[in-house]
């Protein structure tokens, strides 16, 4: 770009107009040339900032048909099969907008499939910044607020679920309740708040309407907006390369690059949910007819995220719940307890620690601005890799009954088979995971050493065949040499004091176990401080697939 680029007039004008009252002008440079690293899975937070402004748009365009009441009435809308059934003024509300508020049925679709990618999308950017440690220090309260988030997500979207009042929605409701009760001594008290009596009485709509609107959402959004004051404060991690530290950012200016970049981006978010909406058909009340609670339907599947609630639920097994002998006895259900409430409070409450303790672990205390090759840790790469398994058997649990139609097995067996992978499923992922970080470990130190295997085979004239290695290029052996020893990164530094004398309670207590944690935790690594890097950059590699980054790449960052 060359220097003499001027907006035009008109937006100078206005510029000089701002400027003269906010004195932005300051400020504002140095933030449009901010410098964003460019890596594909940093756009996984981005997808979920892009669902939730289009949850926050149609979401308002559906509350202004979207009735929150429970007041019984006679269908006499356009749509012919419910015609004379009675209903929910909620669950009318909801046919209108799908059958006589035009574009309604599309923006509804759009509102669910939203929801179901916001969620994903920032499951997954969570799974990213877990994998590759970003929630290291100085990040640990981004995380926290990032796990918050994520539980209020879940929340919002199954209380979204529960608005239209129809079959599947009323059942999510009692499944809720049955949780609440479930609660020991104060249960049958939080139900009888929230429901306003007995299930299902008649405000539970209006509540969760309230909550689903107005609450939730503005927490999410003060979360959200303190999430990225905090992320530009601390700016972006970025993975290992050429001149990337943990002082230093490679990247692309804010502005015109990236803005553009993300502006295109949220529309192409926008242009996917809203295909998957105009094609895909999702959560089709109409099928599912008004709630009663006396029907029930077979086969019905919640919302993916909740997807894991509900394998738990069906596969716990029952002969734990007991009955305390108080008065006419009073009974504990462990059953819906455990799946119900400890069980996502183990999910919430390890991700909300697991930074701590795995700085507790490695006594790793430095602020970490690069981030790990998901392979570099092993031990918290394998402890990812068993809870996505744990998570992933319980969600499939979740669908015992389709699962056991679709294959033909007896249901029972599903049941007990999901028990079995809940346990055994998560210690084999973690053993897998980590042998193969331990794999790609002795990978890397090779191709350091001897560089990289090209496929090409010469016969040496003694008649002995051998493979080709060729030269890593500089950005491959500065990635592969970026690896921390793990002496390195486990600095005891409580377990020895500054002129080298050992803690006498480091061998004792918490000191012993946090020892022994910290041998596991990096005992099998592979260490590549004493490689001497096979790197020619002044050689020529012209068939070197692994160097296609070229120096261009890096001139753009500062
Ligand atoms: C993270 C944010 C949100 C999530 C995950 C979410 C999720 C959902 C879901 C899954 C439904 C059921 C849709 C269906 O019937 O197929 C729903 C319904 C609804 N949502 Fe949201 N929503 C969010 C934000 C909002 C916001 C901000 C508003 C309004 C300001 C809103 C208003 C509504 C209304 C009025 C309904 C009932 C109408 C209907 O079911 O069609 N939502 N929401
Ligand atoms: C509404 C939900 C969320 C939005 C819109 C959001 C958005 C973002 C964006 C755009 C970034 C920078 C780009 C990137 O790394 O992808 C980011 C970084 C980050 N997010 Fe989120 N995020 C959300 C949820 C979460 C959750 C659930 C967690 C963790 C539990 C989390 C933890 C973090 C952390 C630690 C960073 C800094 C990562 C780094 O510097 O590499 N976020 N977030």
């Amino acid at each position: 770009m060359s220097k003499t680029t001027q907006a035009p007039k008109a937006l100078r004008g206005v510029g000089n107009y701002i400027d003269d009252r906010f004195h932005l002008a300051k400020t504002g440079e140095k933030n449009l040339r901010k410098v964003f690293p460019n890596h594909w899975s940093f756009m996984l937070g981005e997808i979920a900032l892009y669902s939730f402004i289009i949850l926050l748009v149609t979401g308002v365009f559906l509350t202004l048909w979207f009735k929150p009441s429970m007041m019984e009435i006679v269908y006499d809308g356009s749509y012919e099969r419910l015609q004379g059934v009675p209903m929910s003024e909620a669950f009318a509300s909801t046919l209108y907008i799908d059958f006589d508020v035009r574009g309604g049925f599309l923006m509804r679709q759009i509102h669910h499939w939203a929801a179901l990618i916001f969620v994903a999308a920032l499951v997954i950017h969570m799974l990213r910044v877990f994998f590759t440690g970003a929630f290291r220090k100085p990040r640990e309260i981004n995380w926290l607020i990032g796990v918050a988030i994520f539980a209020l997500a879940m929340v919002e979207g199954l209380f979204g679920y529960s608005l239209p009042d129809d079959l599947p929605s009323g059942m999510g409701v009692r499944i809720l309740q049955g949780v609440m009760l479930a609660i020991p001594l104060v249960g049958t008290y939080i139900s009888m708040f929230l429901f306003g009596g007995e299930f299902p009485g008649e405000d539970i709509i209006t509540r969760l309407y309230v909550l689903h609107v107005l609450l939730i959402p503005a927490l999410l959004l003060g979360l959200i907006v303190a999430h990225f004051m905090i992320l530009w404060h601390q700016k972006h991690t970025q993975y290992p390369g050429v001149g990337k530290t943990d002082r230093t950012v490679v990247g692309t200016p804010m502005f015109p690059a990236f803005a553009v970049k993300a502006g295109g981006f949220f529309f192409f978010t926008f242009a996917v949910i809203a295909g998957l909406s105009a094609f895909v058909q999702i959560n089709p009340v109409h099928l599912f007819g008004p709630f009663t609670p006396t029907s029930i339907t077979s086969g019905l599947q919640p919302d993916w995220y909740m997807g894991f609630m509900e394998g738990s639920l069906r596969i716990f097994p029952n002969w734990l719940d007991f009955t305390i002998p108080i008065g006419p006895g009073y009974p504990i259900m462990v059953a819906v307890l455990v799946p119900g409430l400890v069980i996502p409070g183990l999910i919430f409450g390890g991700l909300a620690l697991w930074p701590f303790i795995e700085q507790w672990i490695t006594g790793d205390k430095r602020a970490r601005n690069v981030a790990d090759r998901p392979r570099n840790a092993p031990v918290r790469t394998g402890v990812g890799v068993a809870g996505v398994v744990f998570y992933g058997v319980l969600w499939l649990a979740g669908s015992n009954d389709i699962l056991s139609e679709t294959f033909s097995i007896d249901l029972y067996l599903t049941t007990y088979i999901f028990r079995v992978l809940a346990i055994a499923g998560p210690i084999l992922g973690f053993v897998i995971a980590k042998r193969i970080c331990l794999g790609l470990q002795r990978r890397d130190r090779e191709t350091l050493e001897h560089g990289y295997e090209s496929g090409t085979i010469q016969q040496l004239p003694s008649g002995e065949f051998i493979e080709v290695h060729k030269e890593s290029s500089s950005e491959t052996v500065e990635v592969l040499s970026s690896k921390k020893d793990p002496s390195s990164t486990v600095l005891q530094e409580e377990d020895v004091d500054s002129s080298g004398v050992e803690n006498p309670d480091a061998r004792k207590g918490m000191g012993k176990l946090r020892r022994a944690l910290a041998h596991w935790y990096t005992k099998d690594n592979v260490t590549v401080r004493d490689v001497e890097p096979h790197s020619g950059h002044h050689l020529h590699h012209t068939h070197d697939h692994t160097s296609q980054e070229g120096p261009e790449e890096d001139e753009d960052g500062h």
